[in-house]
């Protein structure tokens, strides 16, 4: 029996994993592909709008979620059943596409292809890491040299590397292909300087990719047979020491809320907050009164884009904005910073 190969697809909060993962389906050519989505807040707000593209390929029920936690972690519990599940189906998958949360490592997911019951039934065909080449250009993921180089003097033992570095370095140790996404927001110069960056922490031969808006030739990412799982010991990570990691560096909440009324004030307040608290990611649907479609928010660090993205169905209007920061995130100011914009702190009935 061949294996049904599967693409694992990671990348920090926001670089446009979901974006990437859109593109590829409207572009899959009658491929029938199924879709694993986790995500790191209790909120599925990407299986929403992945939902959305309503593509023939990949029909609802070939779009799985595995919300509230982070895949690395919930591996046993959780990703083993889904993926046996899509095995078992009468007519199964012809290619796995995981997205895996922006904090997930990808490491302890490759490995999972291991265990016997799906070692015999799938395969790691490729590790696919977004690098958000804007949020690099910003020093997002540099540590600060001067504080290192006092530490370093202070205690040569001590491990310097922050949350955000650890995970970047994850990611690209375990690649098999990057995608230097949002290449649109960032010079030539920049661009090429990233890229040597980013050769020096991949292994020898991966290639990368430049991108904008995750548009990358569906032939270049699927079809790479690259079987990770066996390969895992070329691919280091800064947890291989631990049997577990439980992400208690970052923090998430969701603020629910029922509709605004000026989408300007709530920019230019979560501008404000985002700020003030060094937040990572916020995103979700806003309900704007006498408004029929959603408003979808979307912050990756200080750059928020917004548009409407779809009229409200039979649901209720409600606002969902996932927050997500390092630890020590001061959740009680940023609610109360933002209950000012919402007129309704109820989700309003549908009409
Ligand atoms: N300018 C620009 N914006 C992009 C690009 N790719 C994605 N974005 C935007 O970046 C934001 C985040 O994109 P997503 O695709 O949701 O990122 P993600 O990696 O799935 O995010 P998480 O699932 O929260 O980790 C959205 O506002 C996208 O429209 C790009 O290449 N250029």
């Amino acid at each position: 029996m061949s294996r049904i190969p599967t693409t694992v697809i990671t990348g920090f909060l926001g670089a446009g994993k979901t974006t990437m993962i859109r593109h590829l389906l409207k572009n899959a050519n009658g491929r029938r592909l199924a879709l694993i989505i986790n995500e790191f807040g209790s909120v599925g707000v990407d299986r929403d709008l992945v939902r959305g593209c309503n593509d023939a390929d990949c029909p609802e029920e070939n779009i799985v979620e595995l919300a509230n936690g982070c895949i690395c972690c919930t591996v046993a519990d959780d990703f083993l059943p889904t993926i046996t599940a899509l095995l078992d189906r009468p007519n199964p998958p012809e290619h796995i596409i995981i997205e895996s949360s922006g904090l997930a490592l990808p490491k302890p997911l490759v490995k999972a292809f291991g265990w016997p019951e799906i070692r015999t039934r799938a395969t790691v065909d490729g590790v696919i890491a977004l690098i958000d080449a804007d949020a690099v250009a910003a020093g997002r993921f540099a540590s600060d040299e001067e504080a290192l180089a006092a530490a370093r003097a202070a205690d040569p033992s001590l491990d310097h590397d922050s949350p955000l570095e650890e995970l970047f370095e994850d990611q690209l140790a375990c690649a098999d292909m990057v995608v230097l996404n949002k290449a649109d927001l960032v010079d030539a110069d920049t661009l090429a300087d990233i890229e040597t960056r980013i050769a020096a922490a991949t292994r020898a031969g991966v290639g990368i990719v430049r991108a904008a808006h995750g548009a990358v030739d569906i032939g270049a990412l699927l079809g790479i047979t690259a079987a990770a799982e066996d390969d895992l010991a070329a691919r280091p990570s800064h947890h291989d020491a631990e049997e577990d990691h439980d992400h208690d560096d970052f923090a998430s909440f969701v603020i629910e809320a029922g509709e605004i009324e000026r989408p300007a004030a709530l920019l230019a307040t979560l501008a404000r907050v985002i700020e003030a608290h060094d937040i990572l990611r916020i995103k979700g649907p806003v309900a704007v009164r006498g408004r029929p479609a959603r408003l979808m928010v979307q912050a990756v660090g200080p750059r928020i884009e917004h548009y409407f993205d779809r009229p409200w169905g039979g649901e209720a209007r409600r606002s969902q904005l996932v927050v997500i920061g390092q630890t020590g995130l001061d959740e009680a100011a940023i609610r109360a910073a933002l209950a000012a914009e919402f007129v309704a702190s109820e989700p309003v009935a549908a009409a």
